[in-house]
């Protein structure tokens, strides 16, 4: 176990304050006879002793945690069920496209994991955790409404045509809504944890350390139900005026939600130990931080003793508590440097994984899974790996007498992360394998499609000899390294026709009833997005036909590629009187060209002839499952460990501080997320796989490193240790500090300074 004994703690052990170890949390903790409350002042004391009777237990945990796990589950099905339908409100309502789309929904989602910075600040100096959760929780449920109401098209649908007029108005209030939803989420987080944890007392550090995992539990089960359930409200057309997809719905809930999460915290209200801020912490340490820069520097010449930590040159105007908490609070912090890669690997599965599930199958036989689907598994896993890990490994593992501390499981976790993207790797590339041969940049491909009526022999110069029976085309596509082609036809007589090919491009020579107007269409050149299917239509029937879904085709002519969804899909064709059905069932990610023959409605449709431009997805889903429980096993061995870990470190008075610490790893981890799709990518997605993955057994050598130096702390024994002290000798402080400040006048040292280092 990593301890070592700093000068406090060995003197902590002298006031016989055995040590022993909590086997759960693998902190080495110090149980003590001296509590923080022993050392306070009476009235203080008396106030923590009221508030500590009140904490009314039920087995063994305090009720009050009840509201705040069920605060957290309600908050966080809001938050994960509006971010399940954003993007798709920002593409398909304000009509954004892919790239904007992205864009903000990343730069929304990296808002959110910066503002708990905001909202640590307000809690630990200004307002408290309890009613910071408050303001903030209300700044959120506005937010969320507001967004709901963004989604109202009938607001200023004036002309009822199903579409809003004023789109700068649901832009503006939804971009509003985004903001106060960044600001109430990011600002409550760090405070709902650490307010958590505030609630425990001294005996109940097992209790303490199961109240995280729960914790995370409740997260896992709110987003999981929402990602489930506000797409399929967001499917649901409804509309005043006209019916549209419901938008205010699938928004609509999650606002509800927040307002009952708001409402079960607020009714838990009487049952809270709330702890007071004490000052403007963040203020005083910011002051302090600065006067130890310049005092250092001040007494920079080599005839001034050296001090054992940088921020001892703030003694000589600081309180020595206030000193120990902020070098407590930057150790953590300066730990927490490499963390951020961890969350570059985790946040890929929401955008890589969901790109690489697009390209692989859905049919799990009894039920599809939709590529975003997909990612509804981590939830799961958690729901089950928690309480196996908590129950089963780590007691297990703790038996066999192996020391696994948090920051060694942190370590563990970042590895498994690390084998997760080797994993996706391997099954990027059994997709490679299957994946059409698409064009270089400097190549262009062709296929040929006869639509005449009878065999034809076609000759692409120099040297491509075809011989395409009637409604039928080429087995597969050409590559040219060149994009001027000659084709012949030998008909009744030779027809010859010169095109020009798109570089880099696929496409098709259409060669209808009368072959003198062939032409090119062009073909996708990449898998259709979402795991859909591209299709679309030649028409060899001698008129126009209407076809559902799609405009009227003229004869000869060939429709865009419209997507449709896996599974049995319907058509049907008609001219006037005439029609048929035509039926096909649809795997995932393949693209067809129907052919129509001059017999389609004598065959009742039956002769329509499919051409496959890309064949079905192959490689099954199912094969992303290993490297989902990989990253979830590093998730909860990470995150899970990581949330106990910041509250158990961080002083009293800076608990929300350091939460907001942890969680901007994830901030600055989304952020190299996007600075890395920007930079470019390795031309072999796998290969892209790989480099994370070393890169982060990189980092997580370098953090086991770090990791080695760390010393567990219990930073309420250190506190009412210096208390303690303090209370001993203010005469001797008061004196050494006078000695210093006539030092500091005289530009002299004569004197060392006492230091202590926690
Ligand atoms: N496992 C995630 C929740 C999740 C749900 C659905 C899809 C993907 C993920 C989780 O537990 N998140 C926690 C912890 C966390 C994770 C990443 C960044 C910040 C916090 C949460 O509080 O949301």
């Amino acid at each position: 176990m990593l301890i070592r004994h700093t000068p406090v703690l060995a003197a902590l052990t002298q006031l016989s304050c055995p040590v022993q170890v909590f086997p759960h949390a693998g902190i080495q903790q110090l149980t003590h006879t001296h509590t923080p409350a022993a050392s306070m002042p009476d009235e203080k004391m008396d106030e923590t002793k009221k508030k500590k009777k009140k904490t009314a237990e039920c087995c063994g945990y305090p009720i009050s945690i009840f509201f705040i796990v069920v605060n957290e589950f309600c908050e966080r099905f809001s938050y994960y069920g509006m971010r399940a339908v954003l993007v798709l409100y920002f593409r398909y309502f304000l009509l954004w496209d892919d790239d904007l789309a992205t864009s903000i929904y990343h730069a929304f989602v990296a808002l959110c994991y910066l503002t708990p910075i905001l909202g640590a600040i307000i809690a630990d100096s200004w307002l408290g955790k309890f009613k910071t959760i408050i303001y903030l929780s209300i700044v959120y449920a506005i937010g969320q409404v507001t967004m709901a109401v963004s989604t109202i098209h009938d607001i200023t649908d004036s002309n009822r045509d199903g579409t809003p007029d004023n789109f700068t108005f649901h832009i503006a209030l939804s971009m509003l809504g985004l903001i106060l939803i960044a600001l109430g989420t990011g600002g409550i987080k760090p405070c709902v944890a650490a307010f958590g944890g505030d609630q425990f007392q001294e005996h109940q550090s097992r209790q303490l350390n199961t109240f995280f995992s729960v914790f995370y539990l409740c997260i896992n089960a709110g987003s999981l139900l929402s990602t489930l359930i506000t797409p399929v409200l967001r499917a649901q057309e409804c509309g005043i005026h006209t019916q549209q997809q419901c938008y205010p719905l699938a928004f609509g809930v999650p606002a509800v939600l927040m307002v009952i999460s708001l409402v079960v915290f607020i009714a838990g209200s009487g049952m809270y130990v709330k702890t007071d801020p004490e000052g403007n912490i963040m203020w005083s340490v910011c002051k302090c931080i600065g006067f130890a820069i310049r005092n250092r520097f001040r007494h920079r010449s080599s005839s001034y003793p050296k001090r054992e930590h940088w921020m001892d040159w703030a003694d000589e105007k600081y309180d020595k508590l206030l000193i120990a908490q902020i070098k407590m609070v930057l150790k953590v912090l300066f730990l927490y440097i490499p963390l951020p890669m961890f969350w570059t690997l985790f946040d890929q599965k929401g955008s890589r994984w969901t790109l690489q599930a697009t390209t692989m199958s859905g049919d799990f036989g009894g039920f599809i899974l939709q590529p975003d689907q997909m990612q509804t598994v981590n939830p799961i896993l958690i729901l089950t790996m928690v309480p196996i890990m908590d129950r089963l490994i780590f007691p297990l593992i703790q038996k066999c007498g192996l020391n696994f501390s948090p920051l060694k499981r942190m370590t563990v976790g970042m590895l498994f992360a690390a084998t997760a993207f080797v994993s996706a790797a391997l099954v990027q590339i059994e997709i490679d394998k299957t994946l059409p041969n698409f064009p270089s940049s400097s190549e262009s491909q062709l296929k040929v499609v006869n639509m005449y009526s009878t065999t034809l022999n076609v000759t692409i110069s120099p040297s491509e000899h075809l011989l395409i029976e009637s409604y039928g085309s080429s087995a597969d596509y050409i590559t040219f390294d060149h994009q001027d082609i000659t084709v012949s036809l030998n008909t009744s007589n030779v027809i010859t026709k010169a095109f020009s090919l798109i570089k880099g491009g696929r496409q098709t020579l259409i060669i209808p009833s009368d072959p003198t107007v062939m032409y090119l269409v062009e073909d996708t050149k990449s898998k259709p997005r979402e795991g859909k299917n591209a299709i679309r239509f030649v028409n060899g029937w001698t008129a126009d036909l209407n076809i559902t879904n799609l405009d009227s085709i003229e004869p000869s002519a060939t429709t865009n590629y419209t997507l449709v969804n896996q599974g049995k899909r319907d058509f049907v064709l008609r001219h006037g009187e005439q029609w048929c059905e035509f039926s096909r069932k649809f795997g995932f990610g393949a693209s067809y060209t129907f052919l129509i023959t001059e017999a389609v409605f004598s065959s009742d449709c039956e002769s329509i002839v499919e051409v496959e431009d890309m064949k079905p997805n192959s490689v099954h889903m199912a094969l992303q499952i290993p490297q989902y429980f990989l990253i979830t096993t590093g998730e909860v061995m990470f995150s899970v460990t990581g949330l106990q870990f910041s509250y158990s470190q961080a002083p009293k008075n800076m608990k929300s501080v350091l939460q907001a610490g942890w969680l901007c790893t994830n901030a600055v981890g989304n952020i190299i997320v996007l600075i890395v799709a920007e930079i470019g990518k390795l031309p072999k997605q796998w290969a892209e796989y790989v480099l994370f993955a070393s890169l982060l057994v990189a980092v997580s050598i370098i953090f086991s490193i770090m990791a080695y130096f760390y010393t567990y702390i219990d930073p309420a024994e250190i506190e009412a240790q210096i208390r303690k002290e303090q209370g001993l000798e203010p005469e001797e402080k008061e004196k050494e500090k006078e000695t210093l400040e006539m030092e500091e006048k005289d530009q002299k040292n004569e004197q060392g300074v006492k230091q202590t280092k926690i």
